[in-house]
């Protein structure tokens, strides 16, 4: 693999609630995104997606915390970084968010050849003139005329608005770019042409992707490397191929049925009987249990470790009974070759 760029190393992370109690959202999380690399968290809402993403840009609400592990970025710890620290040492220069809505990150009412300026003031020495040199390099790597700079963000649709997200987020070289659901809030035809904006990135410049998603098939057709997470805790995490052709945890293995399918593009996570557990107790046991067609007593005695894969340690499943996976779950494996195949012909 190459240089970590980012890594969480056993991290959780919890929400003071009224009345004294919390909520456990993250439980000894552990992945590494490597530089380049196209990281793709999936898992159903709830999971701690978007807590993670917040935790690396010191972006918890003010009742979140990490309570253990260690976030490092460029080997360097900042998961105990202030806020001072994360906005001059990370936010935007080092890490940049593409969030859902754009109306969280720009301004409506200031012009974006002035928003571009004052970036550019806090955070380089850039001129007022190099600035907007810049933001109308970026606007032509995103597709929007570069007349358009001294619009105001209003007067852009919501797409083209999602895209001068992107142009922003480039602004200061960022190491890496953390797009958080990037397309939700977009129509189908604007979805698939962000995602190509977002994948184009990947030639061109420097970067990193940690990619949320609830959508399985953006990260099949946009990642190199993924992990999927339930009830806090994560399930799996390998090279995409490795964790869609032969997933070791039960959670992957029940979502089979919902790998992505060039057929059916706009297909999500499939829905898994039962709930998730309310994480108001750190849980000491796998929270998948319940909902686990091959759970045993053991399951319910201990938050499982990572277990590597068929002697592969890029490809873990965090399961007691991972290497037992492909007998016990046989019948569902079966459909796989249908998946391998899809992949290959996607891939080619
Ligand atoms: N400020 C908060 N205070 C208390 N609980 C919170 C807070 N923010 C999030 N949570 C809880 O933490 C858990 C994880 O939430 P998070 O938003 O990270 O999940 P997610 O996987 O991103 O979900 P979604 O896909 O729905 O956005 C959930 O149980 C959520 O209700």
């Amino acid at each position: 693999m190459s240089e970590p760029i980012l890594e969480f190393d056993d991290v959780s992370i919890k929400y003071r609630t009224r009345g004294g109690g919390a909520v456990h959202a993250v439980n000894e999380a552990s992945f590494t995104i490597g530089e380049h690399e196209y990281f793709g968290l999936v898992g159903e809402s709830g999971c701690g997606k978007s807590t993670i993403a917040d935790s690396v840009v010191g972006g918890l609400d003010e009742n979140g915390e990490v309570t253990s592990g260690a976030i490092r970025f460029k080997g360097t710890e900042i998961q105990d970084y202030s806020e001072k620290q994360f906005n001059k040492h990370i936010r935007w220069k080092e890490i940049a968010v593409i969030p859902q809505s754009s109306m969280n990150s720009l301004d409506p009412v200031m012009k974006l050849s002035d928003q571009a300026i004052e970036m550019a003031k806090y955070h380089t020495d850039l001129s007022k003139r190099e600035a907007v040199d810049r933001l109308r390099e970026l606007f032509g790597v995103v597709g929007i005329p570069e007349s358009r700079i001294h619009d105001y963000p209003h007067q852009f649709s919501g797409g083209m608005q999602q895209r001068t997200i992107i142009a922003f987020s480039l602004f200061l070289r960022p190491s890496l770019i953390i797009a958080d659901e990037p397309t939700t809030a977009l129509d189908v035809i604007m979805q698939d042409q962000i995602l190509d904006y977002i994948n184009a990135l990947k030639d061109d410049w420097d970067v990193s992707m940690l990619m949320i998603t609830h959508d399985i098939s953006i990260v099949f057709e946009n990642c190199d490397t993924m992990a999927v997470m339930h009830g806090g805790q994560m399930a799996e995490s390998g090279s995409v191929i490795d964790v869609f052709d032969r997933p070791r945890h039960p959670y992957s293995i029940l979502l089979q049925n919902a790998f992505p399918d060039i057929r059916y593009p706009d297909r999500e996570l499939a829905v898994i009987d039962g709930y998730p557990p309310q994480l108001t107790e750190r849980p000491d046991y796998c929270t998948f249990a319940d909902r686990c067609p091959w759970a045993t007593q053991e399951c319910y005695e201990g938050a499982p470790g990572p277990e590597t894969v068929d002697g592969n340690p890029a490809h873990r499943a965090w399961c007691i009974r991972a290497d037992e996976m492909e007998s016990l779950a046989e019948e569902h494996l079966t459909a796989s070759t249908q998946a391998t195949n899809i992949l290959e012909e996607t891939h080619e």
